[in-house]
């Protein structure tokens, strides 16, 4: 589907289509004086390489020549699953409300590397005491609450960071996000699932069983992605959405993290894939769907860890990369500042 697509959209959906479909441009002319810059410091040309695409993204998204990193937010979105009844996580759903407790407590690994990097860490919780629906019996949700949690999603960028991380915390989540992903580019359960927190090869039969199901208990109402999302997908997913779309319209790029944040992403992508093109994909995860979803969406990632975790983890170790490619491009001296010999 894409933006002149003349499928019927369900009601709720209207505005959010509309924002996914025709967001603004990026500054061409502030990309270029970063190029221009860059082309004057003490380095051979190129030589920081994706270091200076970068800066040059942040520029063009942000719309200013020299672009900030002031007030870098990442954004963790928390939400429950019914399709935890399917024995499809290594964990009980207890956790996700444990962590987020503990997100703000600063005891995980999302909270250290935000305290170390100064990056503000903002948790979203998303009525994590009603899991959305079993998809393998009933949808995740209706089209109105999906449409009011994308709105929801859209809020949490109002404090107006320069650059927002986009991260996740739901038990059972990657079952939902591999059924998303299965929903959006075609494929079976054993395609898209993996091992999430650490399921054991029944664990992943599960999974991939689940999947299969929902997919064919859903198929009439795949109709478009933001309805796919409802029925396949969760809250958090939803608000990491909004905050994805949202952020175009305020001038903020954003970084994207790993398996689960980038199934959200990609119902924009499913719109219309220039809906993305504010956005840097942080990592590539451990998790065997993310490769075959960042290639599905032509993305190529900036870390490679072998990180599973989310967290918006990844994300955020690239908003440090970030941080340091702004911090040259600001700070370095010139040829001529400094006394260097141009190239011959
Ligand atoms: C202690 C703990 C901390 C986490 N932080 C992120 N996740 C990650 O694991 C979950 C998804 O995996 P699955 O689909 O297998 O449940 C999500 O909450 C995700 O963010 C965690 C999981 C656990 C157990
Ligand atoms: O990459 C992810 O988003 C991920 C991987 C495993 C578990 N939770 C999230």
């Amino acid at each position: 589907m894409n933006a002149s697509s003349t499928s019927p959209l369900p009601a709720p959906y209207a505005d959010i289509f509309e924002l996914i479909a025709f967001g603004p441009e990026g500054n061409a002319e502030a990309e270029a004086a970063v190029r221009r810059r860059d082309a004057l410091l003490t380095k051979p040309q190129g030589s920081l390489g994706r270091l200076e695409d970068i800066v040059a993204f942040l520029a063009r998204w942000q719309g200013k020549p020299t672009p900030t990193l002031d007030n870098p937010m990442v954004a963790v979105f928390a939400g429950n699953h019914g399709v935890t009844a399917q024995g499809v996580s290594a964990y009980p759903a207890d956790v996700t409300a444990q962590m987020v407790k503990n997100f703000t407590d600063g005891g995980a690994a999302i909270s250290r590397i935000c305290i170390q990097h100064e990056l503000n860490l903002r948790v979203f919780e998303l009525a994590l005491e009603l899991p959305t629906g079993d998809i393998t019996v009933e949808p995740a949700m209706d089209d109105r609450m999906c449409a009011a949690t994308i709105a929801y999603g859209m809020e949490a960028i109002a404090g107006r960071p320069d650059l927002v991380c986009i991260g996740e915390m739901g038990i059972g989540n990657t079952t939902v996000a591999a059924a998303l992903l299965a929903g959006l580019f075609g494929g079976t359960g054993a395609d898209w699932v993996g091992r999430g927190t650490g399921v054991d090869d029944a664990g992943l039969a599960r999974k991939a069983e689940a999947v299969d199901r929902a997919l064919a208990l859903h198929r009439a109402g795949l109709t478009d992605p933001l309805s796919t999302l409802a029925r396949l997908g969760g809250r958090e997913l939803a608000a990491m959405l909004g905050a994805i779309i949202a952020a175009r319209h305020h001038k903020i790029p954003v970084i994207i993290d790993g398996f689960v944040a980038t199934a959200a992403a990609a119902v924009a992508h499913a719109i219309t894939p220039s809906a993305l093109d504010h956005c840097l994909f942080g990592h590539r995860s451990a998790e065997s769907g993310h490769a075959r979803a960042l290639e599905a969406m032509g993305k190529a990632p900036l870390l490679d860890l072998g990180m599973r975790l989310g967290e918006g983890t990844g994300a955020a170790l690239a908003a440090v990369i970030a941080k340091t490619a702004l911090n040259l491009h600001t700070s370095m001296a010139t040829f001529d500042q400094a006394g260097v010999s141009g190239r011959e």
